[in-house]
């Protein structure tokens, strides 16, 4: 008997295309219609569409593209460095890098390719980055979107030479919601959380689900690996599952008088 199956070619879901600006960028595509959009500049996730064509990422509408600012949106990577705690730029150097694509990734696990395409991106240091932050490393970051829509995004960064290095990691995720008043986070109830509103004094969660009143900037501690993100108004909610990440930060600016987002870049 003979036995015949379709071929998932990841390949074939992945286009490489240029932004408005020459910038060069990359598109994933799921059979289903969902996609994602990857930036070399940043190797930042930009959009992230569901089989509906809705956008779940927010991109600040003042964001226009000019590098080497970093737009507020999509998923920035911060590396090396978190926030302020350190000598280096707020959120570290790579959202404002130029990325390079792999042409020859490890490939992915059989038992968990079917339907999902991919793509890696690499970022190593130019001898003009060396002087900013001695340290030779290359950091791999790994998008996936996955035949049922869900994103992955996998990081792995790798000491070159041996001399040691310590750095902090975060993906700056901006979900795209409808009014915050009407958005709850799950999952953060009873921790303990630095609170950069207060000089990042220490506290502990209170309420049976985070909701939003006025501005937010808290970096809860020691989390577990599932929160969830309740939109109520459009009935939607984002599941964040996370691996080898610590902590979870979560920032809403506020403005005062009409509650809505206050929508800039830097
Ligand atoms: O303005 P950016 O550099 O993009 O950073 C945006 C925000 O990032 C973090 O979440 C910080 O805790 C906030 O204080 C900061 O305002």
């Amino acid at each position: 008997m003979r036995h015949s199956a379709a071929v998932w070619d990841y390949r074939a879901a992945i286009e490489h295309t240029k932004d408005w600006n020459g910038m060069d960028q990359v598109v994933l595509r799921n059979p289903q219609g969902a996609s994602a959009r990857v930036s070399l500049h940043g190797g930042k996730v930009f959009s992230w569409r569901n089989e509906q064509g809705e956008e779940l990422l927010f991109t600040s509408s003042k964001g226009i593209f000019q590098p080497p600012k970093a737009v507020r949106g999509g998923i920035p990577v911060c590396f090396p460095q978190f926030g302020n705690c350190g000598s280096l730029e707020q959120h570290g150097f790579a959202r404002s890098k130029i990325w390079t694509v792999d042409d020859n990734p490890p490939p992915l696990h059989p038992n968990d390719s079917h339907g999902k395409s991919f793509i890696d991106l690499l970022l190593k240091p130019s001898e003009e980055d060396l002087k900013c932050w001695p340290y030779s490393y290359e950091c791999r970051l790994r998008v996936s979107l996955a035949a049922n829509g869900d994103l992955a995004l996998t990081s792995r960064v790798r000491n070159i030479n041996g001399k040691p290095f310590s750095f902090s990691f975060a993906y700056h995720t901006y979900l795209s919601v409808s009014d915050i008043s009407e958005v709850r986070v799950e999952g953060l109830e009873t921790l303990d959380y630095l609170d950069n509103l207060r000089q990042r004094e220490r506290f502990t969660e209170q309420g049976d689900a985070l909701t939003f009143e006025s501005e937010v900037d808290r970096v809860y501690l020691s989390c577990p690996n599932a929160i969830a993100i309740l939109d109520h108004e459009r009935k939607r909610t984002y599941v964040i599952r996370k691996d080898g990440l610590p902590d979870v930060a979560v920032w809403n600016p506020w403005e005062k008088k009409s509650k809505a987002m206050v929508d800039l870049w830097r």
